[in-house]
């Protein structure tokens, strides 16, 4: 039988923990600040930022949402980002992706305090994940890691593929693999037959955005099988990088879309801020 790997599942039992430490830190005077910062006007950003902004409201954490229009500068979100930097109440920053294309990325990662960088994408915090001494992570690789650990899947030993090398997800799962002894390649648009790679892993993460790219025969039989894609259908239904229907009748574990590895997003990132406040607290 093929295991399910439940992000919305293990989110709902990590609301509970979560809860817990957001009231031990109140004892202390301290609430957990989350800063989010939209720029334009692409529709689900606008989603995943509400959804943010719900979920800290659940659990206690005090989101700040900055909206801003579609024509705003560089400068003027650096300056933005500055004032966060400076807030003593904020413990987190996070600017949410895609940018509008007069914005350089590179710059606004720069710029975020890599303290207060909830994200994981700083190259302070890059390096550090590369260094084997992880300090904030990303959101996604962090939830897939942790959905992982709590099915009891180790990596350790297992020959890892991470199929795309976006900051967001594919570079730094690669680099929590490492760390976690798997033995790993990183697949992109100029790989040579990332197929036959597939087809002798033990686990694969699919982050590629192709819908149902990986199908059965792509899979080793018992291999672990992590979909990070949410692509539409041509009838507009949501679904991943995996052919989960097919799949499953292979893989020994396999992750759902919707409901695998979304729902973890979202919950690393509130855990992130309540651990970056939690760091406030012994500051002061
Ligand atoms: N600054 C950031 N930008 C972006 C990130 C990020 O981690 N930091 N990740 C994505 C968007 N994202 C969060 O920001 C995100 C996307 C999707 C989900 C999610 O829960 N998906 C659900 C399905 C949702 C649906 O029905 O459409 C699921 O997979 O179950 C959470 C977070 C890009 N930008
Ligand atoms: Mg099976």
């Amino acid at each position: 039988m093929v295991k399910l790997l439940d992000g919305k599942k293990l989110s709902q039992k990590m609301n509970v923990q979560m809860k817990q430490d957001v009231a031990a830190l109140a004892t202390q005077g301290i609430i957990p600040g989350l800063a989010v910062i939209l720029v334009g006007d692409d529709a689900a950003s606008h989603i995943y930022v509400r959804n943010k902004k719900r979920r800290a409201e659940k659990l206690g954490i005090r989101s700040v949402i900055e909206e801003l229009p579609v024509t705003t500068t560089e400068t003027e979100l650096l300056q933005l980002i500055d004032q966060y930097n400076r807030d003593p109440e904020i413990d987190g920053i996070l600017v949410q992706l895609p940018l509008p294309a007069q914005i350089d990325p590179w710059h606004v990662l720069l710029a975020i305090d890599p303290h207060k960088d909830v994200d994981g994408f700083s190259p302070v915090n890059m390096g550090k994940l590369w260094s084997g001494r992880p300090d904030v992570i990303a959101c996604t690789p962090l939830g897939i890691m942790k959905l992982l650990a709590a099915n009891g899947i180790d990596v350790a030993g297992m020959d890892a593929l991470v199929i795309g090398r976006s900051t967001i997800v594919g570079r730094p799962m690669a680099g929590l693999l490492v760390n976690a002894d798997a033995t790993v390649t990183i697949a992109h648009t100029k790989t040579n037959d990332v197929k036959a790679i597939a087809r002798r892993s033990d686990l694969i993460v699919a982050a590629c955005g192709v819908a149902h790219f990986i199908t059965a025969d792509d899979v080793k039989p018992g291999a672990v099988v992590v979909d990070v894609g949410m692509d539409r259908l041509p009838d507009g239904k949501l679904t991943g990088d995996v052919d989960f229907e097919h799949v499953k009748d292979v893989a020994s574990a396999i992750t759902p879309v919707p409901g695998g590895v979304g729902p973890m997003t979202i919950t690393m990132l509130m855990n992130q801020t309540i651990q970056l406040a939690k760091g406030r607290a012994q500051r002061e």
